[in-house]
């Protein structure tokens, strides 16, 4: 007799992965190698940024009281004492009516506390005059201003982008404590899996969903190992399973997690004594998808149709990469968006429709993507968003406000909030 399986919901399922995910730990890296890592400590300001005053234009260094009531029937003249470029400091403090031509970058010279922009004045010889009169603190870049030495200004969790890197440099960490990355290990189950590379044969389809996951874990830029394509075999799938586990912290399966009579997952879990976190979420695509933990390693049985695979992975698959890092964001971002297109079919499950969002004189549209059955290839090339239909609803007609969950983005949020 066939196992009845009980749905539970996607916030429900999202909650057991995350309460499953084993951290891996931390480790030092140089910091020309932390792009896209997690931080595993907060960035704390070592030194005020700017660390000195410094002029945020080319011009001349002056005292504003020395530029008290200048107009332009009453242009007041400075003499030049020297010049600062940037990298460089004045030799001496500035006097009364003097100034020192500076640049960009530059430390403001002692005594001087307003800087006036080249365009600003009229130059000749050995200085210039000016045609109205500057404020104390007037065009100058303060120690400080960006960031106050002790400052707490990212928290650990936070995944490294290019702005993080500035921020590293900035205080010197040449080397950065990140969370240890976790080896992947990818397999796809099916008798029917051809290779890339081979001619099509009668019942046979090339694998997709290995390439397809390879690609969204080099997206996340996680290493993966890949075990290929195992035939629907109970002891072939075994063998494998039980290799990977050992060789990896984390498993990927595709298909094979339903009811049919060669679908093994379940037997394989089993066999390993694996805990089922849940075998059906009330979702479509991927239903199906099946989650088990070991020995603190999850095992993500995800199903082999193209469309649920995806979805899987995007939902939970990624945020529990993302949690294993200590990442505070492991969640797609959301926005409202209103439906380009009627979406007729009603849906007992949440349903999840791959689809491109884009902003238009309504706002924001997002329009599904094509044929969006679970099986579905073509949808998933073509979709930069997900568009979530709750459950419970007869379809839905165009300009209707629905939610989105947005792909491909590297900064995620910190709560599933569907
Ligand atoms: N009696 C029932 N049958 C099915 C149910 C059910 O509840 N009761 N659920 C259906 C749903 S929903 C889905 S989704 C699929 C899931 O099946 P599996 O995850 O077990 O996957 P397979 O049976 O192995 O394959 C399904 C489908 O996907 C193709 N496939 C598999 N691997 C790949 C790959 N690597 N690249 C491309 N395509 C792949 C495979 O050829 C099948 O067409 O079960 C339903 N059945
Ligand atoms: O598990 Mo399936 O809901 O059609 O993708
Ligand atoms: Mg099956």
């Amino acid at each position: 007799m066939v196992e009845i399986r009980k749905p539970i919901q996607v916030a429900e399922a999202v909650r057991l992965v995350m309460e499953h995910v084993t951290k891996l730990g931390t480790e030092i890296v140089p910091l020309e190698n932390a792009y896209g890592r997690v931080l595993a400590e907060p960035i704390i300001a070592k030194h005020d940024v700017p660390p000195f005053d410094r002029s945020p234009y080319d011009g001349f260094a002056i005292r504003a009281l020395d530029s008290e009531g200048a107009s332009g029937n009453n242009r007041l003249p400075f003499h030049v004492i020297g010049e600062i470029g940037a990298g460089h400091i004045g030799d001496r403090p500035i006097g009364e009516k003097e100034a020192y031509r500076i640049m960009t970058g530059a430390q403001i010279p002692e005594n001087a506390d307003a800087v006036v922009m080249f365009e600003q004045t009229v130059e000749s010889g050995n200085g210039f005059t000016l045609r109205k009169p500057f404020e104390v603190g007037e065009n100058i870049s303060f120690k400080g201003e960006d960031c106050k030495k002790g400052e707490q200004l990212i928290e650990a969790g936070t995944l490294i982008h290019p702005g993080t890197i500035a921020l590293l440099a900035t205080f010197g960490y040449a080397y950065v404590e990140v969370a240890i990355k976790p080896v992947v290990g990818i397999l796809s189950t099916g008798t029917e899996l051809l290779d890339v590379a081979d001619e099509l044969e009668p019942g046979k389809i090339r694998n997709s969903n290995g390439p397809m996951i390879r690609a969204q874990l080099d997206r996340m830029g996680i290493s993966y190992k890949s075990y290929g394509m195992a035939a629907d075999e109970l002891d072939t799938c075994a063998f494998v399973v039980e290799q990977a586990l050992a060789e990896t912290d984390f498993l990927i399966t595709t298909g094979g997690v339903s009811v049919g009579d060669y679908d093994y997952l379940p037997a394989i879990y089993e066999r390993l004594g694996a805990k089922v976190l849940f075998n059906k979420v009330a979702m479509r695509p991927g239903s199906v998808t099946t989650v088990a933990a070991l020995d603190g390693k999850l095992l993500f049985g995800l199903s082999g149709n193209p469309s649920a695979c995806f979805t899987g992975f995007e939902l939970f698959t990624r945020p529990a990469i993302v949690g294993m890092m200590g990442g505070t964001n492991p969640y797609m971002p959301r926005m409202k968006a209103t439906l380009g297109e009627d979406f007729k079919k009603p849906n007992p499950f949440t349903r999840f429709v791959r689809a491109s969002w884009g902003f238009t004189e309504q706002g924001v549209v997002a329009v599904p993507a094509g044929f969006n059955k679970s099986s579905a290839v073509s949808s998933i090339a073509r979709g930069n968003c997900i568009i979530v239909l709750p459950s419970g609803t007869r379809g839905f007609a165009t300009s209707d406000e629905v939610d989105i969950l947005l792909l491909g983005s590297e900064l995620g949020v910190s709560e599933w909030t569907l």
